[in-house]
């Protein structure tokens, strides 16, 4: 028995630990060490009522720990001593459980098997999928946390028939009041929007609830307030559904990549989005019908010109980043441009040249500081993340020990950010088993302590660049524009001339990486040149190779 780390048992009554022994319940206890044996032992153990009961691997290491995982946890002794009908004070009831266990090295912890109650806060989209899913692989879903997980409360705005729900859950359109109650251990909130999900997590925290939420706007604009209220309140706010929907990427940056330091990583981060430039391209479709669609799929926000104008995906990079480099949320720093500009001509022109237009979210760190932008992108045609298409997300992690990694899935819909949520319910619930109390053992932005690095302003960023201009065709006009770009110290990485459109020669140039404000520079005084007409076109380029 020696060394061995586990203890387990069923919570039907037989109590099982692996190895030489162990059977509790009806069953005496047998073929144990002396210790256990001894009559004072016995007699506690034999007295158990062993359906009050789960013993999990070993999580506390020291008799001092042990006692003071009973003290916190006085509310689970005291049911057993109402149980038990046990005299004596309680470090004594539950040290005599622990005493046999601790001979042998095991460590026991005493839980009770009450269900875990949810409350879920909005039935739209993700709502109605979270609860459709923990209505159907529930049985699987109890098998992986040993568990059973109760609704208890919704929180609709109107009152919702069509769900036919069970008249065990309760209806109701006072949040506050819902995030309050007692029977509600964890809060689903999958409303979205700032007000009132602000307040309503904010007091769910408060009363000590576990909060798992989608909502990457309210994380990116007031998560460093709720993380800090939830880490005062010894509660978690787990948030795997708020980027890139099915793909669980905040558990691989926060956790599969520990080990790493991460230098930058660059994602599709927008199903919306990448929905719509992709069957634009593909089918030739318009973009406000292509919207529509998304809209009718339930990929698109409730206001969708966070989706076209980058804001989602700024929401999600602020995320992303302060898990990545350990820095807190910066929203109101993200460089931000969305694809309502990308016209049909960019999109062959780039694709001439070998480049797909993708809307990405950049983060990375360099010796000056650390770039956030979301915006339209030239990457090369055979990159992976050239052909994620459709409502798919994909995020490109570039970290110093594993090189670059890529995770592709389903960005938004039911199903696949339904996945997430419950997925964070799981983990959870498992940490309300396993933990003191319930808050959990990784830090929830990733690091134990944030950093202010320096977030560099758009001029500081750099980048390849796509540029289109318009000009008359005469003698010595590109020269004009090739001196420009020369004398300000931009390299000619490829110089494509168009056929003629209204009179005007359109000419494309990409260009290498160059800090944002020498080409605001040079584009100034291209702009100024009189052979050139209309607003020059810049798309960012990223080879994604270092
Ligand atoms: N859809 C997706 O693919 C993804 C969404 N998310 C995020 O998940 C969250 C929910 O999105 P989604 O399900 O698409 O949104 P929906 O609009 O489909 O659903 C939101 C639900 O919340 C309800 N609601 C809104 N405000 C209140 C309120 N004050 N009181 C009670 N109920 C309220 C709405 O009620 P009513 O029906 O009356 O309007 C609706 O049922 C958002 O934060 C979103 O950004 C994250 C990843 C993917
Ligand atoms: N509107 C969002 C939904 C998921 O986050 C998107 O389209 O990506």
């Amino acid at each position: 028995m020696e060394g061995m780390s586990s203890v387990y048992a069923t919570s039907d009554g037989k109590f099982l630990i692996q190895g030489d022994v162990i059977r509790l319940g009806g069953d005496k206890l047998s073929s144990i060490g002396d210790k256990i044996q001894a009559a004072e032992n016995k007699k506690y153990l034999a007295d158990l009522n062993i359906k009050d009961l789960l013993v999990y691997p070993a999580q506390v290491k020291s008799r001092l720990k042990v006692l003071k995982y009973v003290i916190s946890h006085g509310h689970v002794v005291n049911n057993l001593y109402r149980r038990w009908k046990v005299s004596g004070v309680v470090q004594t009831v539950v040290l005599h459980l622990i005493k046999p266990l601790l001979v042998l090295r095991f460590h026991l912890q005493v839980c009770d098997v009450k269900p875990v109650r949810l409350a879920i806060l909005g039935l739209g989209t993700v709502g109605g999928g979270a609860l459709k899913l923990l209505q159907e692989n529930a049985a699987e879903i109890r098998r992986r946390t040993g568990r059973e997980i109760e609704i208890t409360h919704v929180g609709t705005r109107r009152p919702r028939p069509d769900l036919n729900l069970p008249a065990s859950i309760k209806q109701s359109a006072d949040l506050l009041d819902i995030v309050r109650q007692p029977d509600v251990d964890v809060v689903v909130e999958v409303m979205g929007g700032i007000h009132p999900a602000y307040e309503v997590m904010m007091e769910a925290i408060k009363h000590g609830k576990q909060v798992v939420t989608a909502n990457k706007a309210l994380l990116a604009e007031h998560g460093n307030e709720l993380f800090k209220a939830a880490d005062d309140h010894h509660v978690q706010v787990a948030f795997e559904a708020a980027v890139a929907g099915g793909i669980p990427i905040i558990k691989v940056i926060r956790e599969g990549l520990a080990a790493n330091k991460i230098e930058w990583l660059a994602g599709i981060i927008n199903g919306t989005g990448n929905f719509i430039l992709t069957e634009m391209s593909e089918k030739g479709r318009a973009f406000a019908d292509v919207l529509k669609e998304a809209q009718e799929l339930g990929y698109a926000e409730a206001d969708p010109t966070f989706d076209v104008e980058g804001i989602d995906a700024a929401h999600k990079l602020t995320i992303l980043a302060s898990c990545a480099f350990g820095i807190p949320l910066q929203f109101d720093k993200v460089y931000t441009e969305g694809i309502t500009k990308i016209t049909a001509q960019d999109v062959k022109y780039a694709e001439e040249l070998g480049y797909k237009i993708k809307h990405l979210g950049i983060a990375r760190r360099s010796s000056k500081g650390i770039e956030l932008r979301v915006h339209p992108t030239l990457i090369p045609e055979e990159e992976l993340l050239a052909n994620v298409n459709g409502v798919k997300n994909a995020v490109l992690v570039q970290a110093n020990a594993v090189g670059p990694t890529l995770y592709y899935g389903a960005g938004a819909g039911a199903g696949p950010t339904a996945s997430a949520v419950v997925a964070d319910v799981v983990d959870i619930v498992r940490d309300i088993i396993y933990t003191e109390d319930g808050s959990g053992t990784i830090p929830q932005l990733a690091f134990e302590a944030l950093s202010d690095l320096h977030i560099l302003s758009s001029d500081e960023m750099t980048t390849g660049y796509y540029l289109r201009l318009n000009a008359e065709d005469q003698t010595g006009v590109l020269a004009d524009v090739t001196t420009i770009l020369s004398r300000t110290g931009i390299s000619i990485d490829a110089i494509m001339q168009q056929p003629r459109l209204k009179d005007l020669i359109p000419i494309v140039i990409l260009t290498d990486p160059i800090v944002e404000s020498k080409m605001n520079e040079a584009i100034a005084q291209i702009q100024a040149l009189p052979a050139i007409h209309g607003e020059i076109v810049r798309i960012r380029l990223e080879l994604l190779d270092n």
